[in-house]
């Protein structure tokens, strides 16, 4: 089973290994990926109404369908709070072109765990968005058995998010860090080559497991982990990710549906390493609240 996208941009960005087609986009900073322009929106924050989750089986909607019979208010009401935290994370990122290699530009997350708000605001929006397609409600245990993160960004929130959904977490790590006897997989990422592990007995049989990481861009990493836990018996019920660089296409090679918080890659502006058109004197302090809207995506 592979998973459908909705993407704003089907192609590579410009100066991504995985595109060899000469740039068209004008460029001081050949070396780099050169993304689609800042002036090019993302449809996926500026659409007019902002898109809700739907349970599975069902499709997508937005506030307006919400109101016209297809969402109580409370769900609305959720489905309106989820996008203001989207775009409130999206302003969270930095990016640093060319790493950790040429071509890629690099999402970096850490902003978000510096500050408590933004941080608050990542577990809310990963516990609004599980309790949307895992049809749990927060607060309360959900029937997720076993959320699995993956080395090393997945550890950020996994153990957090397991916490509030009253579920176990266990990890996958790189190959030689886990004791004892362990499954492996190696796996291609959009950066080179890795090999990841699981404890044999970290899992149950039958165990209903979510794995989670920051994001998804080749799919390897994922697709690997997802491996190691039906190895290990458990059932996969799912992936959910930060985000998603649709362009690469990762979630094809999941067999499991796929959710993120973000998806779609847009390079914010021509500044250097580290600074983003809404703090380009102090990349440490990013934007806290923006509001409006970002993505969601179904299998
Ligand atoms: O979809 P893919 O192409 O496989 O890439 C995604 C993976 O790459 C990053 O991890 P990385 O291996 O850089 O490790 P880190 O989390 O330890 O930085 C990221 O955290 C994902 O796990
Ligand atoms: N472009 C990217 N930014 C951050 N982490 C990544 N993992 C794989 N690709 C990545």
């Amino acid at each position: 089973m592979s998973a459908q996208s909705v993407s704003f941009d089907q192609h590579p960005p410009h100066g991504h290994p995985s595109n060899t087609e000469p740039s068209t986009q004008k460029s001081d900073k050949p070396s780099t990926a050169s993304h689609p322009p800042a002036s090019k929106p993302d449809p996926t924050e500026t659409a007019p109404h902002p898109k809700l989750h739907a349970p599975h089986g069902k499709t997508g909607g937005n506030i307006e369908d919400a109101a016209q019979g297809g969402l109580t208010p409370a769900a609305a009401a959720s489905a309106s709070e989820q996008s203001s935290l989207k775009m409130t994370l999206r302003n969270g990122l930095r990016q640093f072109p060319d790493f950790p290699s040429p071509g890629i530009l690099f999402e970096d997350i850490m902003p978000i765990f510096a500050s408590h708000a933004l941080h608050t605001s990542l577990i809310r929006a990963l516990e609004l968005q599980i309790a949307d397609v895992f049809n749990t409600s927060t607060g309360e245990k959900s029937d997720i058995d076993v959320i699995v993160g993956l080395e090393s960004r997945g550890f950020l929130f996994g153990p957090t998010l397991a916490l509030r959904l009253g579920a176990g977490f266990v990890p996958v790590r790189k190959k030689g860090k886990l004791p004892g006897d362990c499954a492996t997989e190696t796996f291609k990422k959009e950066y080179g080559e890795d090999v990841f592990q699981m404890q044999s007995d970290a899992i149950q049989k039958g165990q209903k497991v979510v794995v989670v990481d920051d994001i998804i861009a080749t799919g390897g990493s994922a697709a690997a982990a997802g491996n190691l836990v039906r190895k290990l018996g458990g059932n996969l019920v799912g992936y959910v990710f930060m985000m998603e660089l649709d362009f690469l296409k990762g979630r094809d090679k999941l067999d499991a549906p796929v959710h993120t918080l973000l998806s779609g890659q847009e390079e914010k502006l021509d500044l250097p390493p580290g600074q983003t058109k809404e703090n380009p004197q102090d990349p440490a302090k990013p934007v806290t609240d923006a509001g409006g809207a970002a993505a969601d995506e179904k299998p």
